[in-house]
């Protein structure tokens, strides 16, 4: 599959990159939580919306070709870096940031206005989005990286916009299939579960020699 890169990329090299784009990224989440909530006249939004421009017209001066990938260094950290739930270069991302324990990873996160579904509370689908990608981790550190094959998700009670925490662990193994479980708590509790089934695919089993390449 295309989208994994190795690359001689240094610890230092990738701080800088962070570096360069990482705020950028967090000023456009910022941006997305204003378009919802500011309050501004249409004059102001105007003269926003030309200074906009002018960012967009600096940043179209190069660009790379299709979506980032899953950059592998030799020397360095992986930056899956246009990922969905944990890219830190992607506006989209909340982004969450994932400790992986021995027996479990975990990750306390914010969700701003931009993740809205019924009001107040986190949309249904980026709920199962942030468990899709915490369960696949799990199954990643555990050795054992797949593709989501099936995730079943319980929404048990609404998830309130704020502070959070979600947790997943693998349960078990079964040849290529790593079955893990996870949830989505607040303060008061759990608010979502999901398990599901990864798969390594058949594509990638002659890679499983090297399972580090996909942690
Ligand atoms: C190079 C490693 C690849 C792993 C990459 C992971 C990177 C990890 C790194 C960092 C962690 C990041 C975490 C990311 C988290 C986000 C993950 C996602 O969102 S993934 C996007 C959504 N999912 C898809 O797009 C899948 C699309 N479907 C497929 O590609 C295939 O259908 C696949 C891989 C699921 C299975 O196809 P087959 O041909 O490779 O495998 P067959 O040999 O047919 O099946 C193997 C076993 O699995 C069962 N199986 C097949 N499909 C199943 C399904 N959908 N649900 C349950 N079981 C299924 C079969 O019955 C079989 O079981 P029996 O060995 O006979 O017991």
């Amino acid at each position: 599959m295309s989208g994994y890169q190795v690359d001689d990329a240094t610890v230092e090299e990738i701080e800088t990159e962070r570096a360069t784009y990482e705020p950028i990224t967090e000023a456009t989440r910022r941006l997305a939580d204003l378009c919802i909530r500011s309050q501004v006249d249409a004059a102001s939004t105007a003269r926003a919306l030309e200074h906009l421009q002018a960012a967009i017209d600096v940043l179209s001066q190069d660009v790379a070709e299709g979506p980032y990938g899953l950059r592998h260094s030799r020397q360095g950290p992986t930056r899956p870096w246009g990922n969905a739930v944990v890219g830190v270069r992607n506006p989209v991302a909340p982004p969450l940031k994932v400790v992986h324990e021995t027996d479990h990873v975990w990750s306390d996160f914010e969700l701003s206005s931009a993740y809205e579904g019924p009001p107040s509370l986190v949309h249904g689908g980026v709920s199962a989005l942030i468990l899709d990608q915490l369960l696949g981790e799990a199954a990643a550190a555990a050795g054992s990286p797949g593709m989501t094959g099936t995730l079943t998700v319980r929404y048990r009670r609404g998830t309130p916009l704020g502070a959070l925490r979600a947790e997943a662990r693998v349960e078990r193994t079964e040849g290529y299939k790593t079955f893990a479980v996870g949830q989505i708590c607040d303060a008061e509790g759990v608010c979502v579960e999901a398990e599901g089934v990864f798969i390594l695919p058949r594509w990638a089993r002659s890679e499983q020699e090297q399972p580090e390449r996909f942690e």
